[in-house]
Order: C-alpha cells, then sequence, then structure tokens
C-alpha cells in the first residue's frame, strides 16, 4: 500500500500518529461530472468512458451495481485490478487492455504527472480526453443513473428520486459515518479508544437499521434507492470480512434477521449477485493487510446461503 507523492510512488501505510491512533480517509482529488448535454465539458457518449475497479472495494463495488442496473455495461467499458494490494498499491495481473498500465498508479500518472494523494478505486476515465474524470463513487454513480440515459438500456430506473433525495441523503450521511466508513474506522484504528468509539458507533447504527427494516422494505421507504446501493456494498462484506478481519465482531449481520433478510433480498436483484466476488474480496482484506492480518491466512467461512429466500415480501414494495 502506499501513495503518490509528486508523481513518485512511495510505499507507506496510512498515517494515524496525527491523529491518535484514528483513521482518516482522504477526500478524492478528481470531481468532474460527465453530463447528459456535456455542458460540463465530459458528455455522456456511449464507447467514451471506463471505469477502473476492484471487485474487493466497497466503493467501487456502488458503480458496478450502477453499471449493471442501468444497462451500461456495453456503453462504459471496465477494468479490474488484482485483489491483492501490496508494495505497488492496485495492480493489474496483465498490462491493462485500455491503457498498458502495469498499476494503477500509472493511470493516475497519465491523468496528472504531478498528482499527489493516493490511488483509489473507483476510478472513471475519459478515453477521448485521457483523462480521469471523477474517483469520488458517491459521484461517480449519481451520473451512471441519471446522465447515461440515452444510452443505457435502462433508463428509466431511478436510484435518486426527487421525491426521497432529502431523506436519501440524510440516510447517506450517516451510513457513510458509521458503516461504510465505521468498519474502516475500526479495522485501521490503532489505539483501543478508536476502536472501541467505531465499533460501538457501528453496532448503534445497526441496530437503528435493523429497527427501520422491520417497518419497511428498504432503507429510504417501499423502493430500492440509492441508499440501499451505498449499504448493500457494506453489509454483503459484513461476516466475511468486517467481523473478522476489522473486529467488527459485537454482532454479525446473520444475527440481525431484518438486515440480513434485507441484504439477500439485494443480492437477489437481478444482476447484482454477479458484481459480487468473495474470493476477491476475502483475498483483498486479508491478504492485502499484512498489518493486520500477519500471516495472509484467508479464512474459510462463514458459510452463508445469500440465495436462501429473503422473506421480505411481507413488507409492501413500490409497483
Ligand atoms: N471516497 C472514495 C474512496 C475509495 C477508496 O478508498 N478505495 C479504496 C479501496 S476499498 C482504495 O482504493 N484504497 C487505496 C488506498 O487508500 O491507497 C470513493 O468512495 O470513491
Amino acid at each position: 500500500m502506499g501513495m503518490l507523492v509528486d508523481g513518485e510512488w512511495k510505499d507507506v501505510w496510512y498515517d494515524t500518529k496525527s491523529t491518535g491512533g484514528a483513521f482518516k480517509r482522504e477526500e478524492s482529488s478528481f470531481r468532474d461530472s460527465v453530463t447528459a448535454d456535456g455542458s460540463s465539458g465530459f458528455s455522456a457518449e456511449a464507447g467514451r468512458y471506463h471505469l477502473f475497479v476492484s471487485l474487493a472495494c466497497p466503493w467501487a463495488h456502488r458503480t458496478l451495481i450502477f453499471r449493471a442496473l442501468k444497462g451500461l455495461e456495453k456503453a462504459i467499458t471496465l477494468s479490474i485490478v488484482d485483489p491483492l494490494m501490496l508494495e505497488e498499491g492496485w495492480e493489474f495481473s496483465e498490462p491493462d487492455d485500455l491503457t498498458g498500465a502495469k498499476r494503477l498508479y500509472e493511470v493516475y500518472l497519465k491523468a496528472k504527472p504531478d498528482y499527489t494523494g493516493r490511488v483509489t478505486v473507483p476510478v472513471l476515465w475519459d478515453k477521448q480526453k485521457q483523462t480521469i474524470v471523477n474517483n469520488e463513487s458517491a459521484e461517480i454513480i449519481r451520473m451512471l443513473n441519471s446522465e447515461f440515459d440515452d444510452v443505457a438500456e435502462n433508463p428509466g430506473l431511478d436510484f435518486y428520486p426527487e421525491p426521497l433525495r432529502a431523506e436519501i441523503d440524510a440516510i447517506n450521511e450517516m451510513v457513510y459515518d458509521r458503516v461504510n466508513n465505521g468498519v474502516y474506522k475500526a479495522g485501521f484504528a490503532t489505539e483501543q479508544d478508536k476502536y472501541e468509539k467505531a465499533v460501538t458507533s457501528l453496532c448503534g447504527a445497526l441496530d437503528m437499521l435493523e429497527d427501520r427494516l422491520a417497518r419497511q422494505r428498504y432503507i429510504a421507504g417501499n423502493r430500492i434507492t440509492e441508499a440501499d446501493w451505498r449499504l448493500f456494498t457494506t453489509l454483503i462484506r459484513f461476516d466475511p470480512v468486517y467481523v473478522g478481519h476489522f473486529k467488527c465482531n459485537l454482532r454479525t449481520l446473520a444475527s440481525y434477521p431484518n438486515l440480513w433478510g434485507y441484504t439477500r433480498e439485494l443480492y437477489q436483484v437481478p444482476g447484482v449477485a454477479e458484481t459480487v466476488n468473495f474470493t476477491h474480496i476475502k483475498r483483498h482484506y486479508y491478504e492485502s493487510h499484512r498489518k493486520i492480518n500477519g500471516s495472509g491466512i484467508v479464512p474459510l467461512g462463514p458459510v452463508l446461503d445469500h440465495d436462501a429466500p429473503h422473506g421480505r415480501d411481507r413488507l409492501p414494495k413500490a409497483a
């Protein structure tokens, strides 16, 4: 694991010294937008854009789900990095078809030769301008949701509907802080108190979500929205990785009947299971983070049946 400093790769682990043992996530650096009308300088066109993802990464996973559900697989091409992220960061097993890069940081350097910062997935790449449009998953999924409708196979699907936006934004904020990033704050903490604070907050958030999902089908009401997909990519990794590797073990996901049924329902939405790769997920965390798991041994369990009936039909769903 490392980062680029003035265009040079440095192999360094996350700095938690300056924050008293707490993990602080860096802001994403490329923040341009693709728009349907091209007013941003990046117009939504079939074949122009490319996604770089890791199948292990929950943030990149959001973009894979939106690409699949919106029917953008033909319009937006894809490169997948190797599961392990070691001294050279994310790498490709074969030179990347599109850019010839062996390591993801080379793609960042093509966009900005003097780049300083972390080299993260997902990356939305513009083949025409040969640059990174955006590397913030929260923004990329909004673009996939609404800007590519002229080239999407399912243009009518909207995961960020106008009447629910305030509710979705509020949920996202809580879920980001306490759940999506919460598991990382627990796992990367290097002081006991920071770890305990993160896990306690995470568990409180899961209790709250469990209670909500006992009463309603989805997190923002009776239809699936962006808020569900953002939560899903953390939940699907919870028992296989976060309980053990990140020590988020006050409770397993499977011990929450509603959250677990909900996770299975989302997993069973056509197109979603194909975006979930448990081999990449488990290998990435357990083999890459040698400061956390020195041996690199990948646990065999837990045995979970994501295809079991989800039982959520008892709660109403929008037509
Ligand atoms: N805010 C970013 C976070 C992306 C992120 O942190 N991705 C991780 C993989 S799960 C990564 O690439 N980390 C590499 C690093 O931090 O050096 C987003 O949501 O797009």
